[in-house]
């Protein structure tokens, strides 16, 4: 259907203030349900960057002077654009990433919602004043704002993982340059477009697509850079990381997942059935906190897998655009390959179908929403992230056992649980080794909350109170000769 402001799909970047357009070279930008083009991007690079960065450096010295009110202002306006423009956004969201309009409109209010969020938060970035260690000294602790943050954002939410580093990096008083993945460049220039129009100054907020390697080493390997905030995959974040150590940049990781989601004998089993389809496979299983292994107990372990099988015989898999849609399609065919080989591995060594299990009729990278029972620890979907709509079960008996199982990961992003059971709720969410636990629930993510993960899952918060301090630094005044 026709944008009513089709400006909003714009095939340029905004670079230190100037939209460059698409030249001879652009990237191509392709829906994964169609396989058509929906327009093309600058492929830019290293110079490009550099001037962003450089440009970032000159704008935000002005930003940082501004009071935090006049920067809340700012942020407030952007956050009632996108959200009076929710409609557009979802559906260059859906053209260009895939999953079902509804869920593309779900995921801009929630990008909207970083961005009101730190609209209030930039006024509540508070210091100290410590009593002095000798009678003739003061202490003060003051908040400054880092300077110019360089961000990367993965293609499985091209909104809300650029407006959760974004929002909060404005809010401090800091700059940004942005390097979207290159399968989702539009969502990001849309928001850049409204950015613009809400009013923020020329310079603070660079959009740029192209060269990944070449972009990304301009961003890390530079000194004005004094932040990098990565979202993506661990492999990539730990390249990011190496590549940051010569500059000592702050950095924040948001990086894969191998979520846990047990089931123990006293749960509400319907409310366990719905949960684990919301965690498992929203974004059709192409996020971060999917469900990637559910345990089940073994007193329901029958009973819940023919529930969850039954439940997602009714809903539909197809075009994003399509009302009724539930599953889109996989981001391309290397993810479809991964869900194959994560499936056929298991199957392999002993797993059993259940539904689903291949690739859907509508072709291209339409895949059966899939159950698997029978699946044990030595299987490559115990250890991988699947990224994509399986659902394996596996089997236990002792809440000791599963939360050695559970915990049995070098990730440690997400994890769920259902239970009734008070005393089992604290023990196991205290047991589990990861940043984040939903109990009785499959959906936790949310701007009120600080999101982030431990081991190779990341560094650092995203959103909650915490989510500005990562863009700031801390100073220590100390008067002397008072006296
Ligand atoms: N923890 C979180 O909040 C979170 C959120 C979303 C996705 N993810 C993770 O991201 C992964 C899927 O996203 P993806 O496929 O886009 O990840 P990816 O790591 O392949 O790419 C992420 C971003 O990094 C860029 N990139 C790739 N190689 C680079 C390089 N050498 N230098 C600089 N930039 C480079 C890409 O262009 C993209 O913009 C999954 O592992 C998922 O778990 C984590
Ligand atoms: O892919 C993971 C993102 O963080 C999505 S969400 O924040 O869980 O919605």
């Amino acid at each position: 259907m026709p944008l009513r402001d089709p400006g909003l799909l714009k095939e340029a970047n905004l670079v230190g203030g100037q939209w460059i357009a698409a030249g001879d070279n652009a990237i191509a930008v392709t829906n994964p349900a169609t396989g058509a083009v929906l327009g093309r991007v600058p492929s830019l690079g290293a110079a490009e960057a550099e001037a962003a960065i450089e440009a970032a450096r000159d704008a935000q010295i002005g930003w940082a002077a501004k009071t935090a009110k006049e920067r809340s202002v700012i942020l407030r306006r952007w956050y009632e654009l996108v959200v009076e423009n929710a409609d557009d956004l979802a559906e260059i969201l859906t053209l260009e990433q895939g999953k079902p309009l509804a869920e593309a409109r779900g995921e801009i209010l929630y990008g909207a919602s970083f961005i009101e969020w730190f609209a209030e938060e930039a006024r509540r970035v508070y210091g100290d004043v410590i009593p002095g260690h000798q009678a003739d000294k003061r202490i003060v602790v003051i908040k400054q704002p880092v300077g110019v943050v360089a961000a990367i954002t993965p293609w499985n939410f091209p909104n809300a993982m650029i407006t959760r580093k974004v929002a909060p990096a404005l809010a401090a008083g800091c700059s940004i340059v942005l390097k979207p993945a290159s399968q989702t460049p539009f969502s990001a220039i849309a928001l850049a477009v409204l950015a613009e129009r809400a009013g923020l100054p020329a310079g603070l907020f660079s959009v740029v697509t192209g060269s990944a390697r070449a972009i990304g080493a301009v961003m890390t390997g530079s000194q004005i850079v004094r932040k990098l905030t990565f979202t993506g995959s661990t492999e990539i974040g730990i390249e990011l990381m190496r590549q940051c150590a010569p500059t000592v940049k702050k950095l924040a990781l948001e990086l894969g997942g191998n979520a846990p989601f047990i089931v123990f004998d006293d749960a509400d089993l319907d409310a366990a059935v719905e949960g684990a389809i919301i965690s498992k496979f929203r974004n059709n299983g192409q996020t971060c906190v999917c469900a990637n292994r559910l345990y089940v107990q073994a007193g329901v372990y029958d009973a819940f897998a023919q529930k969850l099988a039954e439940a997602l015989s009714k809903l539909k898999v197809g075009n994003g655009l399509e009302e009724s849609t539930v599953f889109g399609p996989l981001i391309d065919d290397a993810a479809v390959a991964k869900v194959e080989e994560h499936i056929a591995d298991a199957m392999g060594k002993g797993a059993s179908l259940v539904s689903g299990g291949k690739r859907h009729a509508l072709g291209g990278t339409f895949f059966e929403p899939t159950v698997l029972t029978g699946v044990t620890g030595t299987m490559a979907i115990a250890r991988e992230e699947t990224f994509g709509p399986v659902a394996p079960l596996f089997r236990f008996k002792e809440d000791s056992e599963v939360v050695a199982a559970a915990n049995d990961t070098e990730f440690g992003l997400a994890s769920y649980f259902y239970t009734k059971d008070l005393a089992r709720a604290w023990k196991v969410g205290e047991a589990l080794e990861y940043g984040m636990v939903g109990i009785n629930t499959g959906l936790i993510s949310t701007a009120e909350a600080p999101f982030g993960g431990v081991k190779l899952s990341g560094l650092g918060r995203e959103g909650s109170r915490y989510g500005i301090e990562e863009f700031t630094e801390m100073k220590y005044l100390c008067f002397g000769g008072i006296a």
